[in-house]
């Protein structure tokens, strides 16, 4: 699934996360792989529950204990995987090599703690030879790159004194504070309104400029995936569906799943006497999932095997990939 010639930053190779539940093992995320190059911006859509947050905390290697597992797979970052590291370099990776953000600041965010002390935090642990001025003026900076007003006050504010677009900001400057090389967004202006949307998701992008960070954008906004990632992968019940650079996805979806998904986004054109067409049925329940395509009792264009056999992503066109028996029935001809 190498999108370039380059070696990828970060290969995510067949991952599979299952949980213990009352109904017995499930599988959450079943054979998900991806790559992210340094400077990408990957997006990663699908309807909720799908694996979006699961895949991101697998990658950090935050899974709730002891109810979750990470049954199979690779999490390669820079050829080293993650998975066989102790969870004491593990502890290093989080932070400064890998950040992630959160819809909710408040779960990132210590109540108790002044701001200005929480970001200083991320330094002494990642940076343990600096000095409290050295630290105290860092934070002072980084809360000034990301657009905090009277920044010298805020650093002296709990979290609760914020509005919710400061305290995203505030959550932004902890995860950028060590200039990670790849930062996980799961949905991190879904509670936010429009404006305050487009200026933090600037905000990423101004840092994915400057350093060359690698973002992964998690949404169920279609329309932000659009307007920001260069590839993005849709998911669906715990597998990938499709995976494609950006521009090739919304034009050319080859997945029924993934055109359903994009018929049913609203449009300007779209009259109040035309519904918008949705997807019939619902996902599985992840303990009655069907032996071949997840997809099949949703999908309009099942054939005989998609009831028995689990399609495997398979190349529609080079770096374009979808898990659907239809690629290798010649449908790509018609693509
Ligand atoms: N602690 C848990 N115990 C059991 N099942 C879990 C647990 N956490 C997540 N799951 C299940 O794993 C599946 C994937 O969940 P996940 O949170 O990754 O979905 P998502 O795509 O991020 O959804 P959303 O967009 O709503 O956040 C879901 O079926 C969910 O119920």
């Amino acid at each position: 699934m190498n999108q370039t010639n380059r070696p990828p930053l970060l290969a995510v190779k067949h991952l599979g996360v299952s949980f213990q539940t009352d109904r017995g093992q499930v599988l959450a995320v079943d054979d998900v792989s991806f790559e992210l190059q340094s400077g990408q911006v990957l997006g990663i859509a699908g309807e909720s529950g799908c694996g979006k947050s699961v895949t991101a905390l697998s990658l950090m290697r935050l899974l709730p204990k002891p109810v979750s597992k990470i049954q199979d797979g690779e999490i390669l970052l820079k050829g080293q995987n993650l998975l066989d590291l102790p969870i004491k370099t593990m502890r290093k990776i989080r932070g400064k090599k890998i950040a992630m953000i959160f819809q909710e600041p408040m779960t990132a965010l210590n109540p108790v703690h002044t701001i200005g002390r929480q970001i200083a935090e991320c330094y002494s642990l990642h940076f343990p030879g600096m000095g409290i001025n050295q630290k105290r003026t860092a934070s002072l900076q980084m809360l000034v790159k990301v657009g905090i007003p009277d920044a010298r006050q805020v650093m002296k504010k709990y979290p609760h004194q914020l509005s919710g677009g400061m305290r995203q900001r505030v959550m932004i400057g902890m995860a950028l504070a060590c200039e990670p090389d790849i930062l996980i967004a799961d949905e991190p202006t879904t509670a936010l309104d429009v404006t305050v949307q487009a200026q933090i998701m600037d905000l990423i992008f101004q840092f994915r400029d400057t350093t060359g960070m690698a973002v992964i954008l998690i949404t169920h906004d279609l329309g932000l995936i659009a307007e920001n990632c260069d590839r993005v992968i849709i998911m669906y019940a715990g597998t990938v569906a499709e995976s494609a650079a950006v521009t090739t996805l919304f034009r050319h979806p080859f997945h029924p799943y993934t055109k359903g998904l994009l018929q049913s986004i609203p449009s300007l054109a779209q009259t109040a006497k035309a519904p918008l067409p949705t997807i019939p049925g619902n996902v599985p329940a992840l303990y009655e999932m069907p032996v071949g395509c997840r997809f099949v009792k949703r999908c309009n264009r099942a054939l005989m095997q998609c009831e028995n056999h689990r399609p495997r992503l398979m190349p529609v066109s080079s770096s374009h990939f979808a898990a659907c028996h239809l690629v290798r029935d010649g449908e790509k001809k018609l693509n």
